[in-house]
């Protein structure tokens, strides 16, 4: 049965904006951010910490009317940690039916397989600098297709090494596109891009192209 058949599900929403993809493969096309509230992770250097509650809790119809009413082709669902809220699955399954082009940003720790698979799946893998390590669920990366991404944010040298490690014992650059992103105003860009280049690492250099059109801004 569809996960989307229940028209009455209800999420708890953060907030919904349009802006420019700033992560991803997706990065500068113009998207309707659907951030949903709530996270049981507790990354440390978190930029999103105000997505941990709050919010209103709204009708998916609804959701999908604020949407539309934005014009835009592509959708990105995130949080806090979208898969956190039973409803997620439903909202990514109605944004597919409704012909946006959806990816979601979650952090790894929760079950991407009942995705809808016209989703791109942005997944984190946290490294040790999150302090959240340990919340990596490893049957997510058998779960991977070439249209999915995995996303690395490293906080240090330690981290860098962490990652490669990581990516070359489970050959996850032979999955789906690997991105790796310096924590923002906490490691050098330059160094991580140096560390790149000299390993010869088989990935995807990343900046949050919204810090550097406007800094930390809510809603952007
Ligand atoms: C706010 S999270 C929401 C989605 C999900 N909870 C997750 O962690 O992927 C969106 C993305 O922002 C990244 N992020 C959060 N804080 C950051 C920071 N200070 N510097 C760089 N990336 C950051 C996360 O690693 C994640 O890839
Ligand atoms: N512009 C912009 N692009 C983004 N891509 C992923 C974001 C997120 O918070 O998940 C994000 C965000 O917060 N802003
Ligand atoms: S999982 Fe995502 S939203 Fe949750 S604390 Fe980590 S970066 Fe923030
Ligand atoms: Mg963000």
């Amino acid at each position: 049965m569809s996960v989307a058949s229940g028209r009455g599900t209800r999420l708890r929403l953060s907030e919904i904006f349009a802006s420019i993809q700033g992560e991803s493969t997706r990065v500068g096309l113009p998207t309707v951010f659907v951030r949903l509230t709530g996270c049981p992770l507790r990354c440390v250097w978190c930029d999103t910490e105000y997505a941990f509650s709050g919010g209103e809790t709204r009708a998916l119809d609804d959701i999908l009317g604020m949407v539309a009413s934005f014009g835009l082709r592509h959708v990105c669902v995130t949080g806090g940690e979208p898969l956190a809220q039973k409803g997620c699955l439903a909202l990514l399954e109605a944004l597919c039916d409704a012909g946006y082009s959806v990816s979601l940003e979650t952090s790894g720790a929760l079950d991407i397989a009942p995705v809808d698979p016209r989703v791109a799946r942005i997944v984190d893998l946290k490294a040790p600098g999150s302090g959240e390590e340990g919340r990596n669920r490893g049957e997510n990366i058998g779960h991977l297709r070439a249209g999915d991404e995995i996303k690395i944010v490293l906080a240090d040298e330690a981290d860098y090494l962490w990652a490669r490690t990581q990516i070359a014992a489970h050959r996850l650059a032979e999955r789906c596109e690997v991105l790796l992103s310096p924590v923002a105003g906490r490691l050098v860009p330059a160094e991580l891009a140096e560390w790149i280049v000299r390993d010869r690492l088989p990935v995807r250099f990343q900046l949050q192209l919204h810090k550097v059109l406007w800094a930390d801004a809510r809603g952007r």
